[in-house]
């Protein structure tokens, strides 16, 4: 089995993964600051011959993580964001400063569609842009839908938005404070994703396809106005990609990959991002 693991600032999720078959066994996610329980909290060890991991959590908790899997497991990998791979070149002056999981996402994207835009909804929304050659163009952090909340301290913070919850609902003015709270933090987040993309892919003359991951893709993807795919394991598809270990792996086939989301035409997102500037 190999484990694969993304630990985030807010959750480490997990998942087992069967080298033979490549399909995915089981998956889990435990909070990322409270400590780890092997056997409990993260599957037994003894059934493990691979480890992949992504980290953005701190350097300690990465450390730690890393000393107690390598005592029990014969190959760790734990992937670094590096100035090229997989053909993509990092927008970063510093590649080693770009979150690993972004660079996980833009190297997954790129090889799923040639050129993308990936978003990462997590404890931060990321925006990252990798153009049909493999350049990297950088990309956008803003705070995500659960730290905006948290940041208002206005009481609501146990409150999440619904994800079933019909768009228009989430967009109309709220009535209480819980409503006002999550219906102004979504069309915060909406309208930054749909206003990026556009504007970037009129910068650089091609409409990109764009994807989504992270805990909150599918409540923002909702708010999106041009066509998008979800893909949830994209960060792991980065690490699979990087370090292929199954047959399926290494003949570019990478698991949960959506089918390519159709892209808008330039130049209807042009005259959409006219009028935007125009109001
Ligand atoms: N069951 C859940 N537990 C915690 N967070 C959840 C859950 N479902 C959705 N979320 C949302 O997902 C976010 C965490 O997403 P994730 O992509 O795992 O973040 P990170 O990679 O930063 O740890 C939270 O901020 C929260 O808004
Ligand atoms: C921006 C992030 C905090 C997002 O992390 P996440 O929301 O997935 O937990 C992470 O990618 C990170 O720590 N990046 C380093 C700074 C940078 O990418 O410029
Ligand atoms: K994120």
């Amino acid at each position: 089995m190999i484990l694969d693991l993304d630990i985030g600032n807010t959750l480490s999720k997990w998942r087992l993964k069967d080298t033979v078959s490549s399909e995915i066994r089981s998956r889990g996610a435990v909070w990322t600051r409270e400590e780890w329980r092997p056997g409990a909290d993260i599957p037994d060890l003894d059934v493990v011959t691979a480890v992949r991991i992504s980290s953005v959590a701190r350097k300690q908790v990465l450390d730690e993580t890393v000393e107690l899997l390598r005592k029990q497991v014969g190959v760790v990998h734990v992937a670094h964001s590096t100035r090229e791979a997989l053909g993509v070149t990092c927008g970063y002056e510093e590649p080693q400063r770009l979150g690993v999981d972004r660079w996980l996402g833009a190297l997954a994207g790129h090889h799923l569609t040639g050129g993308c835009c990936s978003v990462d909804c997590g404890s931060a929304i990321t925006v990252d842009f990798v153009l049909p050659g493999g350049k990297h163009l950088g990309g956008y952090i803003l705070p995500g839908l659960r730290l905006m909340k948290e940041s208002l301290k206005l009481g609501t913070r146990n409150v999440a938005i619904d994800p079933d919850t019909e768009v228009d609902t989430l967009l109309a003015p709220g009535r209480n404070t819980v409503e006002a709270v999550n219906h102004g933090i979504y069309m915060a987040a909406v309208s930054a994703v749909n206003r990026l993309y556009a504007e970037v892919c009129d910068r650089e003359g091609v409409a990109l396809p764009l994807l989504l991951t992270g805990g909150d893709a599918r409540v923002v993807a909702r708010g999106l106005r041009v066509p998008h795919a979800l893909w949830p394991d994209m960060v792991y598809a980065g690490l699979e990609a990087l370090y292929p270990l199954t047959a399926a792996e290494r003949a570019g086939r990478l698991s949960g990959a959506p089918d390519q989301p159709r892209v808008p035409d330039l130049e209807k997102l042009r005259s959409g991002l006219a009028l935007t500037q125009m109001l």
